[in-house]
């Protein structure tokens, strides 16, 4: 296994106790299957139901050693238990072991107790409210994924009060977190809100905007052209399509072919003139209001670095007063400037293992793969140690995902195996994106082999683990395949248009994900405590650090498995 412990001495602090029965030594793969939930509607529109999962079916049927755990709402740090899970927050819970307050709720709290104005982040940005304009960039939603309408309002609201006088605003529609369509009341209501900032004499207006996935918030440097986009629109004030009336952009662009809340096509609202109603000028102010951070991280690189390559800004306005509504990047501090401290994610299980000189893989495809690094690691783009951490990313393609469901599931599979073949390393981390990914789309079919592709790979995979003596844990971070409908909340019938068609789920689900354990390595005697009826997804760490042989840290969330 790990090559050279020679140099491995870690304080008492960070040393890891011996498990008493589980030997370490073994490799030990963890897989996530993403949003791959088990719902409680079981019928044909759920995709991990209705999909033929041959290897996932075995995992279930072993009841000794397969459970379901929470995997939304306060089980991962959101504010209420209405709130569906999502990859952040379930990758930060799944690499750290505990359940930290996250940037929903620690935004709510700074709101509410007005905080976020007293903070030296909006201190920054007010420098700019005499004589400059405020621009707010975001998520227009109430997915509480990336952001909440609520918070966005108290925020222009609050701004306003602390002597905003001009705020522009430049929306990204979502159809992702919320129903597709959903998009049109989200800015009927926001220009509602901004009228009755405008009766009381602050210049107020929507200034651009588009689709989520086509403009401004992509990640892992999957598409940086979606970025540009986002800039040539909120910045420049050039877009293929302009409009005098937000609520006219979103309704006429909905209208093209494909279109939908999520691609939607950027655009810019002009004045009478046909002039940008809200470029940013040298000295403005500009407020990501967004609190997740993937998707902030190159937007905020493109506003933040004097020096940037990825794409040509074309103008770079000078002097601006720049702020997150968190800090993203916490190796890269980026932004310098943030409204809201983000959480403080430390002691993660990666920090651990390396510092107790265990050799780690992590490997997904471009869309999820900072979820096995950056998230795992508590929102940090670095490695702990580069040389017992190895992460590959397999490049994903650039489609809506429904037209190539299965993703690249294969090449991340190969990748795992050649991983564990090599005998390098003691913790295999791996991601398969589709289930997830395909399932934001809304097709059912797509989801269902995508789900299907996963399981035959995983299948391929845990044969390997078992070749070798190896131990594993399946587990996913949170719902969305499981239900691909919106339903009736009483009757649980699927919601139909006014053309009688099913209403498609786009969405994570509140569904709890199953935890399976396994493999020709571990002991005949390990099973599932059933003690600890509520557990959530942080109870995966201590479980897989048990599988490692080692206990886990003692402030870890309790693990899963018990060995007598
Ligand atoms: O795509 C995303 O940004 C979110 C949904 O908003 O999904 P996930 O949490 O699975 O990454
Ligand atoms: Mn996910
Ligand atoms: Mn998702």
């Amino acid at each position: 296994m790990s090559a050279d412990m020679a140099d491995v001495n870690p304080s008492s602090e960070w040393k890891l106790k011996p498990h008493p029965v589980l030997p370490s030594g073994k490799p030990c793969v963890v897989c996530i299957l993403d949003g791959f939930g088990e719902n409680k509607y079981k019928d044909e529109y759920n995709a991990v139901h209705s999909a033929r999962t041959p290897n996932v079916d075995k995992l279930r049927e072993n009841a000794e050693r397969c459970r379901f755990v929470q995997a939304h709402g306060t089980w991962v740090g959101l504010p209420s238990n209405d709130d569906m899970g999502n990859s952040e927050v379930g990758h930060n819970a799944i690499g750290s072991g505990k359940v930290y307050k996250q940037g929903a709720s620690l935004v709510d709290a700074a709101l509410e107790s007005g905080d976020l104005f007293k903070g030296d982040g909006f201190a920054h940005v007010k420098q700019a409210f005499e004589g400059h304009t405020l621009h707010l960039i975001g998520l227009l939603s109430n997915g509480g994924v990336h952001a909440r309408y609520e918070q966005l309002k108290q925020l222009f609201q609050g701004a306003y009060e602390h002597g905003a006088k001009r705020i522009r605003l430049h929306i990204l529609t979502d159809g992702r977190d919320v129903p597709d369509g959903s998009s049109i009341e989200f800015v009927g209501q926001l220009e509602k809100d901004l009228e009755q900032l405008r009766a009381k004499g602050c210049d107020a207006l929507i200034a651009s905007g588009g689709g989520r996935m086509h403009v401004t918030m992509d990640r892992y440097e999957a598409d940086w052209e979606i970025v540009e986009r986002g800039w040539k629109a909120h910045v420049l004030g050039e877009a293929p399509h302009t409009f005098t009336k937000a609520l006219d952009a979103v309704t006429e662009l909905r209208k093209l072919p494909k279109a939908n809340d999520q691609y939607l096509e950027p655009f810019v609202i002009v004045d009478g003139e046909g002039k940008a109603v809200g470029t940013v000028q040298d000295g403005d102010a500009v407020v990501l209001f967004n609190y997740r951070s993937d998707r902030m991280v190159e937007i905020s690189k493109a506003f933040e670095y004097e020096n940037f390559s990825a794409f040509d800004r074309v103008r770079y306005p000078k002097d601006l007063k720049f702020a997150g509504m968190l800090q993203y990047d916490g190796d890269l501090k980026l932004p310098k400037n943030y409204l809201v401290p983000p959480p403080f994610i430390e002691r993660t299980s990666g920090e651990y293992m390396v510092k107790n000189g265990l050799s780690i893989f992590a490997c997904s495809e471009t869309q999820k793969f900072g979820h096995v690094t950056f998230f795992w690691n508590g929102n940090r783009s670095g490695y702990f140690d580069e040389k017992r951490e190895t992460y590959v990313e397999i490049p994903s393609d650039k489609c809506p995902f429904n037209e190539k469901p299965d993703m690249k599931t294969r090449e991340i599979t190969e990748a795992g195996i050649a991983a564990l073949k090599s005998g390098k390393y003691d913790l295999l981390r791996i991601n398969y994106a589709s289930p997830d990914m395909v399932g934001h789309t809304g097709s059912l079919e797509a989801t269902i082999r995508a789900c299907e592709t996963c399981d035959e790979c995983l299948g391929e995979l845990l044969a390997e683990v078992d070749k070798l003596g190896g131990v594993y844990l399946v587990c996913s971070d949170h719902g969305n395949a499981d239900d691909m409908v919106q339903r009736n909340k009483k009757t649980g019938q699927p919601l139909q248009d006014a053309n009688g068609v099913n209403m498609a789920l786009t969405s994570h689900t509140l569904a709890p994900v199953m935890v399976a354990v396994g493999g020709a390595g571990l002991k005949d005697s390990v099973k599932m405590r059933d003690d600890l009826p509520e557990a959530g997804i942080a109870s995966i760490t201590a479980t897989f650090i048990n599988l490692c042989g080692y206990e886990a840290p003692s402030d870890y969330c309790p693990t899963l498995i018990k060995t007598d």
